[in-house]
């Protein structure tokens, strides 16, 4: 399937048909992710069209992935919140997981919010911590898989997208002004590069510290394809990652061969719990910082001009 094939028309058409007017039209996007639908609880005046109602968009098979698109106003201003995504590691083709934001392009939104859940690779920034970013690494864009691979479906659309300006400095400047506001401490966010990995696996301890000397601070596997349909819709885009877990990256591994000599001279040897990175952990901490998440995106959608 190429964008053109893509059933804009269709899309638009039901959501014209459940969303009232006042509504219809958002100037702010916001994609919710694992973990951080709550994101859009404060919403007014809400219209909930589920996944399966919309021609076009996938259900997300993801724990933590709600299904909805969710129309509403945050204060005054229209906004629309994708409560899940599309992932994929889901088994889904590129131009379908981008196909929401085109969406919300068409139906007028100017500034995406784009959240995630992700994995630290820094230990300057530990679990818990709001990661505004100011670039990606997308493994899969430099080995033959970038999303936008295909036919040009649109001549105004470039060819060649520059991404050194993906994220807004705009938006960015108005995130921390909103931190400074709502009484938050500016030096408990911070700023950095996510490595976009297809998934489903966790890294391994290699592929964690490969990623980590490419320049990576978090690693998730979602948002890139969002971020670069979205710069060539001609958004404005801010990308907020929610660090869930640490990246398991020891620089020494445990010699089992070591052990079993031990063994050997009779020597008790003890067998450390080995941690390992979990979901369900992820959607923990996504369940705890949200509601920060929740305070700083409200207070940024209000001062988007
Ligand atoms: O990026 P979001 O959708 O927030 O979710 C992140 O959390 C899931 C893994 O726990 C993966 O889907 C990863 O990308
Ligand atoms: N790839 C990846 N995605 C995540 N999403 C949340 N945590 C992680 C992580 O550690 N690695």
């Amino acid at each position: 399937m190429t964008d053109a094939q893509l059933p804009f028309a269709a899309a638009l058409e039901s959501l014209a048909k459940c969303v009232p007017q006042n509504l219809i039209r958002p100037k702010v996007g916001i994609i919710c992710g694992s973990g951080l639908s709550t994101l859009a609880a404060s919403l007014t005046d809400t219209v909930y069209v589920p996944y399966g109602e919309i021609p076009g968009f996938l259900i997300s098979t993801v724990d933590g992935h709600k299904n909805s698109l969710v129309f509403g106003l945050c204060g005054d201003v229209p906004v629309v919140a994708m409560l899940g995504r599309f992932h994929a590691y889901e088994g889904y083709p590129f131009q379908k997981i981008m196909f929401p934001v085109r969406v919300m392009a068409r139906l007028g939104v100017k500034n995406l919010i784009v959240t995630n859940a992700s994995g630290s690779l820094n230990p300057n920034i530990p679990v818990g911590t709001i990661v505004v970013l100011h670039d990606h690494l997308g493994i899969p864009n430099l080995s033959g898989f970038n999303p936008l691979l295909g036919p040009q479906h649109d001549k105004k659309i470039p060819r060649f997208l520059p991404t050194s300006n993906a994220y807004s400095t705009s938006l960015r400047r108005l995130f921390f002004h909103a931190v400074h506001e709502l009484g938050f401490n500016l030096d408990d966010f911070a700023e950095g590069t996510y490595a976009w990995v297809s998934g489903p696996t966790y890294e391994s301890p290699a592929e964690g510290r490969f990623i980590r000397a490419a320049g990576a601070d978090v690693v998730g596997m979602s948002t890139v394809p969002e971020v670069l349909a979205a710069k060539e819709e001609g958004l404005e885009v801010i990308a907020l990652s929610l660090v869930t877990n640490f990246v398991i990256i020891p620089d020494t591994y445990r010699s089992i061969k070591a052990e079993v000599k031990a063994q050997l001279e009779g020597k008790i040897v003890e067998d450390p719990l080995q941690p390992v990175v979990s979901h369900q952990e992820v959607l923990e901490i996504g369940l705890k910082k949200a509601e920060i998440m929740r305070a700083i995106v409200e207070r940024v959608v209000q001062k988007i001009p």
